[in-house]
């Protein structure tokens, strides 16, 4: 099982389509209608999470029962998940990571990053919306320090992939990384 996590409005349904060419639909309305929404991809089956986080027009509780929802699945289904693909807008993510700081919480990607770590899911950030990153180099390394690793981008090369879901900018160099990974994973099953 690979899974797709992420803010809303990352991009996780347009990346999920580049890489694997299946639209994921989903109802219209973000919040409390929205489940996890599953294809099957090279006989695999490929989660697309509600987007968390804020969401114009949704009620904090709301945004705050779609964050355990998605915790709670990663959990049950820890076992299962050989890949998590966590989305962030690359743009933003820096800006609202910064917020979050200064009011003394942490930020929501990073929780999930830790999270995803502490359970021991091999995962990968893809650094979206590459389109309108001014300084990749410098962005994905603030990214490391924010998300409590030491090191620079050299050191993560497979951990941290810019791309551009939209404009399909290094998707093929996304797909290689997702391989090599899930190979790994494959290996410490056997
Ligand atoms: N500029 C730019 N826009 C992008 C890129 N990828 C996605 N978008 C746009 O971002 C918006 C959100 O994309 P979605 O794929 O719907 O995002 P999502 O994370 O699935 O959103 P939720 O369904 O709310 O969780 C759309 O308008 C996309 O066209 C990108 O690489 N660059």
């Amino acid at each position: 099982m690979i899974i797709f996590v992420g803010r809303s409005n990352v991009g996780k349904s347009t990346l999920i389509y580049k890489l694997t060419g299946k639209k994921v639909r989903r109802g219209k309305k973000p919040g409390v209608t929205r489940k996890p929404v599953e294809i099957v991809w090279r006989n695999k089956r490929v989660i697309d999470m509600p987007g968390f986080g804020f969401m114009s027009g949704l009620p904090k509780h709301v945004q705050e029962k779609i964050k355990t929802e998605i915790v709670h699945f990663i959990e049950e289904h820890a076992d299962e998940i050989e890949l998590a693909i966590l989305v962030i807008d690359g743009k933003s993510a820096l800006e609202i990571i910064e917020r979050w700081e200064k009011r003394g919480e942490i930020p929501i990607d990073v929780e999930f990053f830790q999270f995803l770590q502490e359970l021991k899911i091999p995962t990968i950030v893809a650094v979206n919306k590459l389109d309108k990153i001014k300084n990749v180099n410098l962005t994905i390394n603030k990214l490391i320090e924010k998300f409590g690793l030491s090191g620079t981008w050299e050191d993560y090369k497979e951990l941290f992939v810019p791309v551009s879901a939209k404009f399909g900018t290094n998707i093929e160099e996304l797909k290689k990384i997702i391989d090599k990974k899930l190979r790994k994973s494959q290996g410490l099953r056997e």
